[in-house]
């Protein structure tokens, strides 16, 4: 649902009021239900769910997260960081990413965290011999990339044999067997990820089928998995879209899994947080162009990148109580960009001054958030009933420019 926000009483123009905008705005129980949707439908076969950090790395959330007994997919050395410091359990995260670096590999390894998702034959050969350096043995499964078409935007799909991700299908067996040669390695699972906001299930259950031969052909050469894992969770609703069923996908995985001794894990990012968030936003100036009309707001590309990324929808709700008539408008930042825009030819009624909710976007925003335009990072805050807790205060300009302020001497 686009509208999980509506499940708190949100006191919006309080909250512009105490925190000022753009701010995104989280709400707990929604972020609470949706995992619940997922520990009932996969009930049965007790998975470990492992929050994808990218969609939101918000300290706060992963807390959350962690206490409601989640793990976590990570994809750098900086969101191992963000788990340890939010009290996850790094026995329960799992490190994907196709350039982990040597200093990640190391970071991950005195941190104990359950496996490598490994990405090529160099990253095998890199975590071995850092291993063996400091003499551990590193639990590993192998991304396999199954060259399945995933039917979403092409940047965001990862399961095709031209891109990045993942060992080729055809090179899994071999790979396998060259990690078991490995001494400071123990191969334990085997993962796909085939992209993000999934609309389809039939790619997914095509992806588990495909790495169910690889399993079975492994079993044969005595390499015996312990788990098997996913990749990222279901497609949201942003606007009408027909979202997989959580229930029927899990059917089908535990039929295709029944009889197997293999763990199941799941990543799920943008279906756990995407539409418990929203982004508020106050509009600046109402302006008539030539030929389009145009809702100036505070907020931009900085703070909500996937408009203009990925040519993103994203319903957005006046909040304000006294409004205007509707007319079609381009909702725009103000940064330098004719590609900065939050909404085009949005029917909308608003004046200036009112404030307006962007939905759906608790995943993907806060995190792709830059300084663009020398623009502070917005504040955060959570809500819970009729509690709500900044989890983020608005960066200040000082924040943003002492780095380079305190190079400046150097020149
Ligand atoms: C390896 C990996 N795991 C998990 C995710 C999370 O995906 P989603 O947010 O669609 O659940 C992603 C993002 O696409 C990913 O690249
Ligand atoms: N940033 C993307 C999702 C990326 C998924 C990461 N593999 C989005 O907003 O839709």
């Amino acid at each position: 649902m686009t509208d999980s926000l509506k499940c708190e009483q949100i006191p919006y123009c309080a909250l512009a009021a105490e925190y000022g905008t753009p701010l995104y705005i989280y709400s707990q129980q929604a972020m609470t239900a949706a995992l619940n949707q997922y520990q009932q439908a996969f009930a049965s076969l007790h998975p470990l769910i492992c929050y994808a950090v990218k969609a939101n790395g918000n300290l706060s959330i992963l807390r959350h997260f962690a206490r409601l007994g989640c793990g976590f997919d990570i994809v750098s050395g900086g969101e191992l960081e963000r788990v340890i410091l939010a009290g996850g359990d790094t026995s329960k995260t799992i490190f994907s990413g196709v350039g982990k670096s040597s200093t990640e590999i190391e970071f991950a390894l005195h941190n104990n965290i359950r496996c490598f998702n490994v990405e090529s034959l160099a990253e095998l050969a890199r975590i071995n011999t850092i291993a063996a350096r400091l003499g551990k043995i590193a639990p590993i499964s192998l991304r396999i990339n199954p060259d399945v078409n995933a039917h979403t935007h092409p940047y965001i799909s990862t399961g095709l044999k031209a891109n990045k991700f993942g060992i080729a299908y055809q090179d899994a067996i071999a790979a396998y067997q060259l990690a078991t040669t490995l001494p400071h390695l123990k191969v334990t699972g085997i993962d796909c990820h085939i992209g993000s906001q999934l609309t389809d299930l039939s790619p997914l259950i095509e992806a588990l089928e495909r790495m169910l031969l690889l399993v079975d052909k492994l079993a044969e050469l005595n390499i015996e998995l312990e788990h098997i894992d996913l990749g990222g969770g279901v497609g949201i609703v942003y606007q009408n879209e027909d979202v997989p069923d959580l229930a029927a996908y899990a059917a089908a995985v535990a039929r295709l899994l029944s009889g197997r001794n293999l763990q199941l894990m799941l990543e799920p990012g943008r279906s756990l947080i995407g539409n418990a968030g929203g982004l508020l936003t106050t509009v600046e100036y109402i302006k008539q162009g030539e030929e389009k009309n145009f809702v100036i707001v505070d907020t931009a590309m900085n703070d909500l990148m996937r408009p203009s990324l990925y040519q993103a929808y994203h319903n957005i709700l006046n909040v304000s109580t006294a409004t205007t008539d509707e007319f079609v408008a381009d909702v725009v930042g103000p940064i330098c960009e004719t590609g900065d825009f939050l909404a085009k030819d949005r029917t909308i009624a608003a004046k200036e001054g009112d404030l307006l909710l962007i939905q759906s976007a608790g995943a993907y925003a806060s995190s792709m958030a830059s300084n663009y335009n020398t623009r502070c990072r917005a504040a955060e805050v959570l809500v819970n009933g009729t509690d709500h807790y900044l989890i983020r205060r608005r960066e200040t300009l000082s924040e943003l420019l002492a780095n380079e302020q305190s190079c400046l001497k150097s020149v």
